[in-house]
Protein backbone atom coordinates (compact mmCIF):
# COMPACT_ATOMS: atom_id res chain seq x y z
CA UNK A 1 0.00 0.00 0.00
CA UNK A 2 1.17 3.95 -0.58
CA UNK A 3 1.76 5.90 2.34
CA UNK A 4 -0.87 8.31 2.95
CA UNK A 5 1.02 11.38 2.66
CA UNK A 6 1.30 10.68 -1.42
CA UNK A 7 -2.31 11.59 -1.63
CA UNK A 8 -2.54 14.11 1.11
CA UNK A 9 -0.02 16.18 -1.49
CA UNK A 10 -2.13 15.90 -4.47
CA UNK A 11 -3.19 19.54 -5.23
CA UNK A 12 -6.69 20.22 -4.31
CA UNK A 13 -7.05 22.69 -7.00
CA UNK A 14 -6.77 21.54 -11.18
CA UNK A 15 -3.40 22.95 -12.08
CA UNK A 16 -0.49 21.77 -14.15
CA UNK A 17 0.38 18.90 -11.31
CA UNK A 18 -2.77 17.25 -12.55
CA UNK A 19 -1.67 17.09 -15.82
CA UNK A 20 1.85 15.31 -14.72
CA UNK A 21 -0.21 12.71 -13.50
CA UNK A 22 2.55 11.74 -10.74
CA UNK A 23 3.35 7.68 -10.63
CA UNK A 24 1.37 7.30 -7.56
CA UNK A 25 -1.55 9.23 -9.28
CA UNK A 26 -1.93 6.22 -11.63
CA UNK A 27 -1.26 3.68 -9.14
CA UNK A 28 -3.99 4.84 -6.89
CA UNK A 29 -6.34 4.64 -10.21
CA UNK A 30 -5.26 1.18 -11.00
CA UNK A 31 -6.52 0.47 -7.25
CA UNK A 32 -9.51 1.84 -7.70
CA UNK A 33 -10.29 0.18 -10.73
CA UNK A 34 -9.32 -3.57 -9.44
CA UNK A 35 -11.32 -2.25 -6.28
CA UNK A 36 -14.28 -1.48 -8.87
CA UNK A 37 -13.64 -4.38 -10.77
CA UNK A 38 -13.37 -6.58 -8.14
CA UNK A 39 -16.95 -5.86 -6.46
CA UNK A 40 -18.82 -5.48 -9.84
CA UNK A 41 -18.50 -9.08 -9.96
CA UNK A 42 -19.54 -9.78 -6.46
CA UNK A 43 -22.37 -7.72 -7.15
CA UNK A 44 -22.74 -9.67 -10.92
CA UNK A 45 -22.52 -13.12 -8.75
CA UNK A 46 -25.36 -12.40 -6.32
CA UNK A 47 -27.53 -11.22 -9.20
CA UNK A 48 -27.08 -14.28 -10.98
CA UNK A 49 -27.27 -16.34 -7.58
CA UNK A 50 -30.78 -14.57 -7.19
CA UNK A 51 -32.04 -15.42 -10.55
CA UNK A 52 -30.78 -18.64 -10.51
CA UNK A 53 -32.47 -19.67 -7.08
CA UNK A 54 -35.78 -17.79 -7.95
CA UNK A 55 -38.97 -18.66 -6.71
CA UNK A 56 -40.55 -20.42 -9.95
CA UNK A 57 -37.48 -22.66 -10.17
CA UNK A 58 -37.14 -23.43 -6.73
CA UNK A 59 -39.66 -22.83 -4.44
CA UNK A 60 -40.32 -25.49 -1.48
CA UNK A 61 -44.16 -24.40 -1.28
CA UNK A 62 -45.62 -27.87 -1.95
CA UNK A 63 -48.58 -25.80 -4.33
CA UNK A 64 -45.96 -23.41 -5.98
CA UNK A 65 -46.32 -23.96 -9.85
CA UNK A 66 -43.37 -25.86 -11.21
CA UNK A 67 -43.36 -23.66 -13.76
CA UNK A 68 -39.34 -24.14 -14.99
CA UNK A 69 -41.01 -27.29 -16.84
CA UNK A 70 -43.79 -25.61 -18.67
CA UNK A 71 -42.65 -22.62 -20.78
CA UNK A 72 -45.31 -19.93 -19.58
CA UNK A 73 -43.80 -16.85 -21.37
CA UNK A 74 -45.92 -14.58 -23.17
CA UNK A 75 -44.51 -13.54 -27.07
CA UNK A 76 -44.42 -9.58 -27.23
CA UNK A 77 -47.47 -8.98 -28.72
CA UNK A 78 -49.04 -5.53 -30.57
CA UNK A 79 -48.61 -3.56 -33.23
CA UNK A 80 -50.91 -2.93 -36.60
CA UNK A 81 -49.59 -6.18 -38.19
CA UNK A 82 -50.44 -8.41 -35.24
CA UNK A 83 -54.00 -7.07 -34.61
CA UNK A 84 -54.52 -7.18 -38.68
CA UNK A 85 -53.85 -11.04 -38.05
CA UNK A 86 -56.04 -11.59 -35.49
CA UNK A 87 -58.74 -9.59 -37.15
CA UNK A 88 -58.59 -11.69 -39.81
CA UNK A 89 -58.39 -14.90 -38.14
CA UNK A 90 -61.73 -13.97 -36.12
CA UNK A 91 -63.71 -12.24 -39.14
CA UNK A 92 -66.85 -14.27 -39.30
CA UNK A 93 -67.50 -15.51 -42.88
CA UNK A 94 -70.73 -17.06 -42.56
CA UNK A 95 -74.71 -15.73 -42.05
CA UNK A 96 -75.25 -16.31 -38.23
CA UNK A 97 -71.68 -16.87 -37.52
CA UNK A 98 -70.36 -16.44 -34.60
CA UNK A 99 -66.57 -15.27 -33.13
CA UNK A 100 -65.13 -17.22 -30.64
CA UNK A 101 -62.01 -17.15 -28.42
CA UNK A 102 -60.72 -20.61 -28.43
CA UNK A 103 -58.73 -20.99 -25.10
CA UNK A 104 -55.95 -24.04 -25.52
CA UNK A 105 -56.64 -23.76 -29.27
CA UNK A 106 -53.28 -25.91 -29.93
CA UNK A 107 -54.32 -28.48 -27.68
CA UNK A 108 -55.74 -31.53 -29.04
CA UNK A 109 -59.69 -31.10 -28.33
CA UNK A 110 -58.67 -27.32 -29.11
CA UNK A 111 -57.22 -27.54 -32.31
CA UNK A 112 -60.49 -29.91 -33.57
CA UNK A 113 -63.09 -27.28 -32.81
CA UNK A 114 -61.29 -24.23 -33.65
CA UNK A 115 -60.95 -26.20 -37.29
CA UNK A 116 -64.36 -27.30 -37.11
CA UNK A 117 -66.01 -23.53 -36.22
CA UNK A 118 -63.27 -21.97 -39.12
CA UNK A 119 -64.60 -25.03 -41.29
CA UNK A 120 -68.55 -23.64 -41.15
CA UNK A 121 -68.06 -20.10 -41.26
CA UNK A 122 -67.13 -19.13 -37.87
CA UNK A 123 -64.76 -16.16 -36.62
CA UNK A 124 -62.04 -17.98 -34.53
CA UNK A 125 -58.94 -16.71 -32.76
CA UNK A 126 -56.91 -18.93 -30.86
CA UNK A 127 -54.73 -18.48 -27.54
CA UNK A 128 -52.17 -20.87 -26.19
CA UNK A 129 -49.36 -20.41 -24.09
CA UNK A 130 -47.71 -23.98 -25.57
CA UNK A 131 -46.21 -24.75 -22.42
CA UNK A 132 -44.43 -28.31 -22.41
CA UNK A 133 -46.67 -31.05 -20.15
CA UNK A 134 -46.24 -32.98 -23.04
CA UNK A 135 -44.18 -32.88 -26.06
CA UNK A 136 -44.32 -29.23 -27.73
CA UNK A 137 -43.54 -30.13 -31.06
CA UNK A 138 -46.68 -31.71 -31.53
CA UNK A 139 -48.44 -27.91 -30.46
CA UNK A 140 -46.40 -26.62 -33.11
CA UNK A 141 -47.69 -29.16 -35.49
CA UNK A 142 -51.42 -28.79 -34.90
CA UNK A 143 -50.59 -24.97 -34.87
CA UNK A 144 -49.34 -25.66 -38.22
CA UNK A 145 -52.74 -27.15 -38.92
CA UNK A 146 -54.51 -24.45 -37.68
CA UNK A 147 -52.62 -22.12 -39.62
CA UNK A 148 -53.62 -23.89 -43.06
CA UNK A 149 -56.97 -23.93 -41.99
CA UNK A 150 -56.57 -19.92 -41.26
CA UNK A 151 -56.97 -19.76 -37.54
CA UNK A 152 -53.98 -17.43 -36.11
CA UNK A 153 -53.49 -18.57 -32.79
CA UNK A 154 -51.85 -15.87 -30.61
CA UNK A 155 -48.95 -17.11 -28.25
CA UNK A 156 -49.97 -16.05 -24.57
CA UNK A 157 -51.14 -17.29 -20.84
CA UNK A 158 -54.81 -17.13 -19.58
CA UNK A 159 -53.37 -15.45 -16.41
CA UNK A 160 -51.93 -12.85 -18.43
CA UNK A 161 -54.65 -9.88 -17.95
CA UNK A 162 -52.96 -7.26 -20.45
CA UNK A 163 -53.58 -9.33 -23.58
CA UNK A 164 -56.68 -11.23 -22.81
CA UNK A 165 -58.12 -7.54 -22.30
CA UNK A 166 -56.31 -6.29 -25.77
CA UNK A 167 -57.45 -9.21 -27.38
CA UNK A 168 -61.26 -8.19 -26.38
CA UNK A 169 -60.39 -4.41 -27.44
CA UNK A 170 -59.79 -5.91 -30.72
CA UNK A 171 -62.38 -7.95 -31.34
CA UNK A 172 -66.37 -8.27 -30.11
CA UNK A 173 -66.24 -12.49 -29.59
CA UNK A 174 -69.67 -13.04 -28.93
CA UNK A 175 -68.52 -16.91 -27.18
CA UNK A 176 -65.39 -17.85 -25.51
CA UNK A 177 -64.79 -21.90 -26.07
CA UNK A 178 -62.09 -22.54 -22.65
CA UNK A 179 -60.39 -25.49 -23.01
CA UNK A 180 -57.13 -24.47 -21.75
CA UNK A 181 -56.24 -26.10 -18.86
CA UNK A 182 -53.43 -28.49 -17.14
CA UNK A 183 -54.62 -31.86 -17.83
CA UNK A 184 -54.02 -35.15 -16.56
CA UNK A 185 -54.97 -37.04 -13.07
CA UNK A 186 -51.98 -38.46 -12.53
CA UNK A 187 -49.34 -35.40 -12.77
CA UNK A 188 -51.37 -33.53 -10.52
CA UNK A 189 -49.57 -35.47 -7.73
CA UNK A 190 -46.10 -34.16 -9.14
CA UNK A 191 -46.88 -30.51 -10.00
CA UNK A 192 -49.83 -29.34 -7.92
CA UNK A 193 -49.39 -25.61 -8.70
CA UNK A 194 -49.88 -25.83 -12.00
CA UNK A 195 -53.61 -27.30 -11.92
CA UNK A 196 -53.92 -24.21 -9.60
CA UNK A 197 -52.32 -21.87 -11.66
CA UNK A 198 -54.47 -22.65 -15.05
CA UNK A 199 -57.51 -24.46 -13.69
CA UNK A 200 -58.49 -21.79 -10.66
CA UNK A 201 -56.06 -18.58 -10.94
CA UNK A 202 -56.29 -18.77 -15.50
CA UNK A 203 -59.93 -19.45 -14.95
CA UNK A 204 -61.02 -16.87 -13.00
CA UNK A 205 -58.65 -14.32 -14.61
CA UNK A 206 -60.39 -15.18 -17.68
CA UNK A 207 -64.09 -14.90 -15.76
CA UNK A 208 -62.73 -10.97 -14.71
CA UNK A 209 -62.45 -10.75 -18.20
CA UNK A 210 -65.28 -11.39 -19.55
CA UNK A 211 -67.33 -10.10 -16.64
CA UNK A 212 -66.22 -6.95 -17.92
CA UNK A 213 -66.41 -6.43 -21.25
CA UNK A 214 -69.62 -5.21 -23.24
CA UNK A 215 -70.90 -7.23 -24.42
CA UNK A 216 -70.11 -9.89 -22.63
CA UNK A 217 -69.46 -12.85 -24.10
CA UNK A 218 -70.83 -16.56 -23.56
CA UNK A 219 -68.60 -19.12 -22.32
CA UNK A 220 -68.46 -22.98 -22.77
CA UNK A 221 -65.76 -24.54 -21.14
CA UNK A 222 -64.10 -27.86 -20.58
CA UNK A 223 -64.70 -29.59 -17.15
CA UNK A 224 -64.06 -33.31 -16.45
CA UNK A 225 -66.05 -36.81 -15.76
CA UNK A 226 -63.07 -36.58 -12.98
CA UNK A 227 -65.53 -34.63 -10.56
CA UNK A 228 -67.56 -37.77 -10.25
CA UNK A 229 -64.58 -39.09 -8.51
CA UNK A 230 -65.87 -41.70 -5.61
CA UNK A 231 -69.15 -41.78 -6.73
CA UNK A 232 -70.48 -45.24 -7.48
CA UNK A 233 -74.02 -44.60 -8.77
CA UNK A 234 -73.95 -45.61 -12.43
CA UNK A 235 -74.41 -44.55 -15.16
CA UNK A 236 -72.78 -40.91 -13.93
CA UNK A 237 -75.63 -37.88 -14.08
CA UNK A 238 -75.20 -34.42 -13.68
CA UNK A 239 -77.78 -34.21 -10.63
CA UNK A 240 -75.44 -37.14 -8.90
CA UNK A 241 -73.02 -35.68 -6.00
CA UNK A 242 -69.68 -34.61 -6.88
CA UNK A 243 -68.27 -33.25 -3.47
CA UNK A 244 -65.58 -36.46 -3.39
CA UNK A 245 -62.90 -35.68 -5.72
CA UNK A 246 -60.14 -38.23 -6.23
CA UNK A 247 -57.75 -36.31 -7.17
CA UNK A 248 -56.03 -32.58 -7.38
CA UNK A 249 -57.64 -32.67 -11.21
CA UNK A 250 -60.28 -33.12 -10.28
CA UNK A 251 -60.70 -31.14 -7.17
CA UNK A 252 -59.94 -27.81 -9.46
CA UNK A 253 -62.50 -28.91 -11.99
CA UNK A 254 -64.88 -28.79 -9.54
CA UNK A 255 -63.97 -25.71 -7.84
CA UNK A 256 -64.26 -24.25 -11.63
CA UNK A 257 -67.55 -25.77 -11.34
CA UNK A 258 -68.41 -23.63 -8.55
CA UNK A 259 -66.74 -20.38 -9.72
CA UNK A 260 -68.84 -21.29 -12.66
CA UNK A 261 -71.53 -20.99 -10.76
CA UNK A 262 -70.53 -17.53 -9.01
CA UNK A 263 -69.74 -15.41 -11.62
CA UNK A 264 -72.94 -16.25 -13.14
CA UNK A 265 -74.82 -15.58 -10.19
CA UNK A 266 -73.13 -12.17 -9.66
CA UNK A 267 -72.39 -10.64 -13.04
CA UNK A 268 -74.68 -12.73 -15.34
CA UNK A 269 -72.31 -14.42 -17.61
CA UNK A 270 -74.10 -17.33 -19.17
CA UNK A 271 -71.90 -20.48 -19.15
CA UNK A 272 -72.14 -24.16 -19.75
CA UNK A 273 -69.63 -26.77 -18.37
CA UNK A 274 -68.65 -29.84 -20.55
CA UNK A 275 -67.79 -33.06 -18.35
CA UNK A 276 -65.71 -34.55 -20.98
CA UNK A 277 -65.05 -38.28 -20.95
CA UNK A 278 -61.53 -39.72 -21.49
CA UNK A 279 -61.52 -37.87 -24.68
CA UNK A 280 -59.19 -40.08 -27.29
CA UNK A 281 -58.55 -39.20 -31.52
CA UNK A 282 -56.03 -38.07 -33.77
CA UNK A 283 -53.82 -35.29 -32.81
CA UNK A 284 -54.21 -37.13 -29.17
CA UNK A 285 -52.36 -36.29 -25.97
CA UNK A 286 -49.05 -38.19 -25.16
CA UNK A 287 -49.96 -38.36 -21.95
CA UNK A 288 -52.99 -40.34 -22.11
CA UNK A 289 -53.11 -44.22 -21.69
CA UNK A 290 -54.36 -44.67 -25.33
CA UNK A 291 -51.64 -42.77 -26.93
CA UNK A 292 -48.94 -44.08 -24.69
CA UNK A 293 -49.82 -47.58 -24.63
CA UNK A 294 -49.51 -47.46 -28.87
CA UNK A 295 -45.97 -45.92 -28.59
CA UNK A 296 -44.50 -48.74 -26.70
CA UNK A 297 -46.58 -51.69 -27.90
CA UNK A 298 -44.54 -50.47 -31.55
CA UNK A 299 -41.48 -50.24 -29.38
CA UNK A 300 -42.06 -54.00 -27.38
CA UNK A 301 -41.85 -51.84 -24.28
CA UNK A 302 -44.03 -53.07 -21.25
CA UNK A 303 -47.07 -51.63 -20.48
CA UNK A 304 -48.61 -51.44 -16.98
CA UNK A 305 -52.92 -52.11 -16.90
CA UNK A 306 -54.28 -51.01 -14.16
CA UNK A 307 -56.79 -53.41 -12.14
CA UNK A 308 -58.97 -52.90 -8.84
CA UNK A 309 -58.67 -54.55 -5.92
CA UNK A 310 -59.99 -58.57 -6.40
CA UNK A 311 -59.05 -58.51 -10.03
CA UNK A 312 -61.37 -55.67 -10.21
CA UNK A 313 -61.92 -54.16 -13.67
CA UNK A 314 -60.50 -50.63 -14.32
CA UNK A 315 -62.96 -49.26 -17.13
CA UNK A 316 -63.20 -45.99 -19.06
CA UNK A 317 -66.27 -44.24 -21.27
CA UNK A 318 -63.83 -43.76 -23.77
CA UNK A 319 -65.37 -40.66 -26.14
CA UNK A 320 -64.73 -40.03 -29.84
CA UNK A 321 -62.89 -36.49 -30.45
CA UNK A 322 -65.69 -36.06 -33.70
CA UNK A 323 -68.47 -37.01 -31.07
CA UNK A 324 -66.60 -34.28 -28.78
CA UNK A 325 -66.25 -31.47 -31.23
CA UNK A 326 -70.11 -31.88 -32.33
CA UNK A 327 -70.96 -31.47 -28.62
CA UNK A 328 -68.77 -28.36 -28.21
CA UNK A 329 -70.42 -27.17 -31.15
CA UNK A 330 -73.62 -27.56 -30.21
CA UNK A 331 -73.06 -25.56 -26.52
CA UNK A 332 -71.97 -23.44 -28.02
CA UNK A 333 -74.75 -22.77 -30.70
CA UNK A 334 -77.56 -23.07 -28.08
CA UNK A 335 -75.78 -20.80 -25.37
CA UNK A 336 -77.49 -17.71 -24.87
CA UNK A 337 -76.23 -14.79 -24.51
CA UNK A 338 -74.81 -13.52 -21.40
CA UNK A 339 -77.28 -10.46 -19.09
CA UNK A 340 -74.49 -8.52 -17.73
CA UNK A 341 -72.96 -5.05 -19.21
CA UNK A 342 -70.58 -2.80 -17.37
CA UNK A 343 -69.76 -5.70 -15.10
CA UNK A 344 -73.27 -5.48 -13.32
CA UNK A 345 -76.02 -8.26 -14.06
CA UNK A 346 -78.99 -7.15 -15.63
CA UNK A 347 -80.83 -10.46 -15.48
CA UNK A 348 -80.52 -14.15 -14.87
CA UNK A 349 -77.94 -15.80 -17.05
CA UNK A 350 -77.86 -19.30 -18.46
CA UNK A 351 -76.02 -21.92 -16.49
CA UNK A 352 -75.40 -25.55 -17.68
CA UNK A 353 -73.50 -28.27 -17.09
CA UNK A 354 -73.43 -31.69 -19.38
CA UNK A 355 -71.59 -35.21 -19.10
CA UNK A 356 -70.61 -35.58 -22.99
CA UNK A 357 -69.61 -39.50 -22.60
CA UNK A 358 -70.31 -42.34 -25.06
CA UNK A 359 -72.34 -44.75 -22.58
CA UNK A 360 -70.65 -47.83 -23.26
CA UNK A 361 -67.36 -48.20 -21.03
CA UNK A 362 -64.56 -50.37 -22.19
CA UNK A 363 -61.98 -52.02 -19.65
CA UNK A 364 -58.70 -50.84 -20.10
CA UNK A 365 -57.50 -54.59 -20.99
CA UNK A 366 -60.14 -54.80 -23.72
CA UNK A 367 -58.69 -51.18 -24.82
CA UNK A 368 -55.24 -52.87 -25.44
CA UNK A 369 -56.62 -56.08 -27.40
CA UNK A 370 -58.08 -53.50 -30.06
CA UNK A 371 -54.77 -51.29 -30.13
CA UNK A 372 -52.78 -55.09 -30.30
CA UNK A 373 -55.30 -55.83 -33.35
CA UNK A 374 -54.74 -53.03 -34.89
CA UNK A 375 -50.76 -52.87 -34.42
CA UNK A 376 -50.51 -56.32 -35.45
CA UNK A 377 -48.04 -56.27 -32.47
CA UNK A 378 -48.54 -58.34 -29.24
CA UNK A 379 -48.60 -55.90 -25.82
CA UNK A 380 -46.84 -57.07 -23.26
CA UNK A 381 -48.53 -56.80 -20.01
CA UNK A 382 -47.76 -55.77 -16.31
CA UNK A 383 -51.32 -56.39 -15.23
CA UNK A 384 -50.70 -54.08 -11.64
CA UNK A 385 -52.84 -53.22 -8.71
CA UNK A 386 -54.11 -49.46 -9.59
CA UNK A 387 -51.76 -47.31 -7.72
CA UNK A 388 -53.07 -44.75 -5.31
CA UNK A 389 -52.47 -41.71 -8.35
CA UNK A 390 -56.15 -40.03 -8.50
CA UNK A 391 -56.97 -42.95 -10.83
CA UNK A 392 -60.99 -43.75 -10.27
CA UNK A 393 -62.01 -47.56 -11.27
CA UNK A 394 -64.34 -46.52 -14.01
CA UNK A 395 -66.70 -43.87 -15.62
CA UNK A 396 -69.64 -44.39 -17.26
CA UNK A 397 -71.81 -41.23 -19.03
CA UNK A 398 -75.56 -40.75 -18.38
CA UNK A 399 -75.75 -38.31 -21.58
CA UNK A 400 -79.64 -38.07 -21.72
CA UNK A 401 -79.33 -34.45 -20.40
CA UNK A 402 -77.16 -33.07 -23.23
CA UNK A 403 -78.69 -35.41 -25.88
CA UNK A 404 -82.18 -33.46 -25.13
CA UNK A 405 -80.50 -29.68 -25.07
CA UNK A 406 -77.93 -30.28 -27.14
CA UNK A 407 -78.87 -32.95 -29.80
CA UNK A 408 -75.78 -34.96 -28.79
CA UNK A 409 -75.68 -38.06 -30.28
CA UNK A 410 -72.22 -40.46 -29.92
CA UNK A 411 -71.68 -42.46 -32.84
CA UNK A 412 -68.22 -43.45 -33.00
CA UNK A 413 -67.07 -47.03 -31.05
CA UNK A 414 -63.48 -47.58 -29.49
CA UNK A 415 -62.67 -49.64 -32.08
CA UNK A 416 -63.65 -47.36 -34.94
CA UNK A 417 -62.51 -44.69 -33.01
CA UNK A 418 -59.34 -46.21 -32.42
CA UNK A 419 -58.28 -47.29 -36.09
CA UNK A 420 -58.76 -44.19 -37.14
CA UNK A 421 -55.90 -42.88 -34.59
CA UNK A 422 -53.30 -45.31 -35.09
CA UNK A 423 -54.04 -44.71 -39.17
CA UNK A 424 -53.11 -40.95 -37.49
CA UNK A 425 -50.24 -42.46 -35.25
CA UNK A 426 -48.38 -44.19 -38.22
CA UNK A 427 -48.81 -41.25 -40.71
CA UNK A 428 -47.02 -38.72 -38.12
CA UNK A 429 -44.63 -40.59 -35.79
CA UNK A 430 -43.90 -43.58 -38.51
CA UNK A 431 -40.35 -45.12 -39.59
CA UNK A 432 -39.62 -43.13 -36.74
CA UNK A 433 -39.41 -40.32 -38.31
CA UNK A 434 -42.11 -37.13 -38.49
CA UNK A 435 -44.45 -36.84 -41.00
CA UNK A 436 -47.67 -34.12 -40.67
CA UNK A 437 -50.73 -35.06 -42.04
O1 LIG B 1 -62.49 -38.09 -18.42
C1 LIG B 1 -61.79 -37.16 -18.04
O2 LIG B 1 -62.29 -36.16 -17.59
C2 LIG B 1 -60.29 -37.30 -18.03
O3 LIG B 1 -59.91 -38.28 -18.98
C3 LIG B 1 -58.53 -38.58 -18.98
O4 LIG B 1 -58.19 -39.19 -17.76
P1 LIG B 1 -58.24 -40.77 -17.71
O5 LIG B 1 -59.61 -41.29 -17.94
O6 LIG B 1 -57.57 -41.17 -16.45
O7 LIG B 1 -57.39 -41.21 -19.00
P2 LIG B 1 -55.98 -41.94 -19.13
O8 LIG B 1 -54.96 -41.28 -18.32
O9 LIG B 1 -55.72 -42.09 -20.56
O10 LIG B 1 -56.29 -43.38 -18.49
C4 LIG B 1 -57.20 -44.26 -19.11
C5 LIG B 1 -57.30 -45.53 -18.33
O11 LIG B 1 -56.06 -46.22 -18.40
C6 LIG B 1 -55.62 -46.57 -17.10
N1 LIG B 1 -54.14 -46.56 -17.10
C7 LIG B 1 -53.48 -45.40 -17.19
C8 LIG B 1 -52.11 -45.37 -17.21
C9 LIG B 1 -51.40 -46.57 -17.11
O12 LIG B 1 -50.16 -46.60 -17.09
N2 LIG B 1 -52.11 -47.73 -17.03
C10 LIG B 1 -53.46 -47.76 -17.02
O13 LIG B 1 -54.05 -48.86 -16.93
C11 LIG B 1 -56.25 -45.55 -16.18
O14 LIG B 1 -56.40 -46.08 -14.88
C12 LIG B 1 -57.58 -45.33 -16.85
O15 LIG B 1 -58.51 -46.29 -16.44
C13 LIG B 1 -57.70 -37.33 -19.19
O16 LIG B 1 -56.33 -37.60 -19.04
C14 LIG B 1 -58.11 -36.21 -18.27
O17 LIG B 1 -57.41 -35.05 -18.62
C15 LIG B 1 -59.59 -36.02 -18.43
O18 LIG B 1 -60.06 -34.98 -17.71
Amino acid sequence: MYPMKHIDNIPSTPGKFKMEKPPYNRLRIHISLAKLTFWSFVFLGLIFVFFYRSPAASSSSPVSSDLSRRSLRTNSYGGPAWEKRIKASAKVRSRNGISVLVTGAAGFVGTHVSVALKRRGDGVLGLDNFNDYYDPSLKRARQALLERTGVYVVEGDINDATLLKKLFDIVQFSHVMHLAAQAGVRYAMENPGSYVHSNIAGLVNLLEICKSVNPQPAIVWASSSSVYGLNSKVPFSEKDRTDQPASLYAATKKAGEEIAHTYNHIYGLSLTGLRFFTVYGPWGRPDMAYFFFTRDILKGKSIPIFEAANHGTVARDFTYIDDIVKGCLAALDTAEKSTGSGGKKKGPAQLRVFNLGNTSPVPVSDLVSILERLLKVKAKRLVMKLPRNGDVQFTHANISSAHKELGYKPTTDLQTGLKKFVRWYINYYGNGKKSVQ
